[in-house]
């Protein structure tokens, strides 16, 4: 049986997986889910799966929370310290980092600390302080598995690879405005930019993926995974996202993972490699015209931003993590326009002195101060 910790089991990844989980019963067993605000759904996911224990990060719902679950035979705590000190239970074998944000970097180093397998979908993690994770991953024998989608791609292509990688090609589908006159951009809705063209995700990914910011922090993402450098790391946009990325070879051979668009393939894989289990999606049709097109630097300014980020290298991404959160957030409320969010991250990457990357306290002091500046 593989006991399973979810942190963010009431968001897109974390529902996602507990699908998976609920498919495979005989297998996967829940140890911990957490989330941060939604308790009602947080509760009735510890009904159906029973974990040892759940924890709402936002303290004041704390009391609904533990009332809902007064009959059931399950520890409940609040607050974001409690997920670090629950994910090191000896009983979780497992760890599913699906919180969104910068938030999922302390639980999952705490994670990695006590030799957990990590299935990392909170690319954050490795935008901000990769360069510490890495080291700190075989330091405690955690092997980190990715969940997504591009990144599972390219670790599906290396399974059982003994050669190097000479270039990795990341799909993009270009996001919900692809297709939107460069020139209306300014004026774009926040219905406009969440309605993405092939993925389900939570809005802040779904921002991201609008300006390419996301693209962005997963050329950063795989550089710490697989250890390429930026110059050998592309970006194309294919609009279908049924090839989810593609290796190339010194031998001139490319390998691909493709698939229908579903994040429960990924999820299932990161759990059970190198096998695979059945997984029931939607099938591919093999004469559907599979598209691609360059990036517009004109349109995402802000891939190229992260291009920057990782070129600088050393605390650069955690501030240009750190004012995207800030200003994505800022345009989910209404409170800036959608063209702002690449302004808000070039001015902190303007204000910020590069330093070298020494301590995770180091981190999240320049995470705490990079959001007081933006
Ligand atoms: N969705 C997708 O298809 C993909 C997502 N990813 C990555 O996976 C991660 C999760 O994304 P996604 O599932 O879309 O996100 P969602 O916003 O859908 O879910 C986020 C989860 O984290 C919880 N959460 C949010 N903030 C905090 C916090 N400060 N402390 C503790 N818990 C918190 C939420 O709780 P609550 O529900 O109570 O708010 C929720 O359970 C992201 O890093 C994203 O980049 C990567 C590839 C694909
Ligand atoms: C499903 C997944 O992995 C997301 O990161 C997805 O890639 C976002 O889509 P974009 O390709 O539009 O960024
Ligand atoms: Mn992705």
């Amino acid at each position: 049986m593989q006991r399973i910790a979810i942190l963010g089991s009431t968001g897109s990844i974390g529902t996602q997986s507990l699908e998976v989980v609920r498919a495979n019963a005989d297998i996967f067993e829940v140890e911990l889910l957490t989330a941060a605000n939604n308790w009602e759904l947080l509760a009735r996911q510890a009904i159906e799966f029973q974990p040892s224990a759940v924890i709402i990060s936002q303290g004041e719902h704390y009391d609904k929370l533990r009332s809902a679950l007064s009959n059931e035979p399950i520890k409940v705590y609040a607050g974001a310290e409690a997920i670090e000190q629950e994910v090191v239970n000896p009983a979780i074998d497992t760890v599913i980092t699906a919180m969104v944000g910068f938030a999922g970097l302390a639980p999952t180093v705490a994670a990695i600390k006590a030799g957990k397998k990590i299935a990392l979908a909170n690319k954050e993690t490795l935008v901000v302080a990769g360069e510490l994770i890495i080291p700190l991953s075989l330091k405690y024998n955690a092997p980190i598995i990715p969940v997504d989608s591009e990144h599972s791609a390219i670790f599906q292509c290396l399974v059982g690879e003994q050669s190097p990688i000479k270039r990795l090609i990341i799909t993009a589908s270009g996001g919900a405005l692809r297709d939107l006159p460069p020139e209306e951009l300014e004026k774009v809705t926040i219905q406009q930019a969440l309605r993405h063209p092939n993925w389900t995700m939570g809005a802040k990914i779904t921002i991201d993926s609008a300006t390419m910011v996301n693209k962005g922090l997963e050329v950063i993402e795989a550089k710490w995974l697989f250890g390429v450098e930026h110059t050998d790391i592309e970006v194309v946009i294919h609009p279908e996202s049924i090839i989810h990325s593609f290796v190339e070879f010194h031998d001139g051979a490319l390998k691909a993972q493709m698939g229908t668009p579903d994040m429960k393939l990924p999820i299932q894989y990161a759990l059970t490699f190198p096998k695979r289990l059945p997984l029931d999606t939607a099938p591919y049709n093999p004469i559907q015209p599979l598209t691609f097109r360059e990036v517009d630097e004109r349109r995402y300014p802000c891939l190229a931003l992260a291009y920057g980020a990782l070129r600088e290298g050393g605390t650069v991404p955690c501030v240009l993590n750190g004012a995207n959160e800030v200003a994505v957030a800022r345009f989910l409320r209404g409170e800036i326009g959608y063209t702002s969010i690449a302004r808000h991250i070039e001015r902190a990457m303007e204000h910020f002195e590069k330093e070298k990357i020494c301590s995770f306290e180091q981190i999240y002091e320049l995470d705490r101060r990079t959001r007081l500046f933006t």
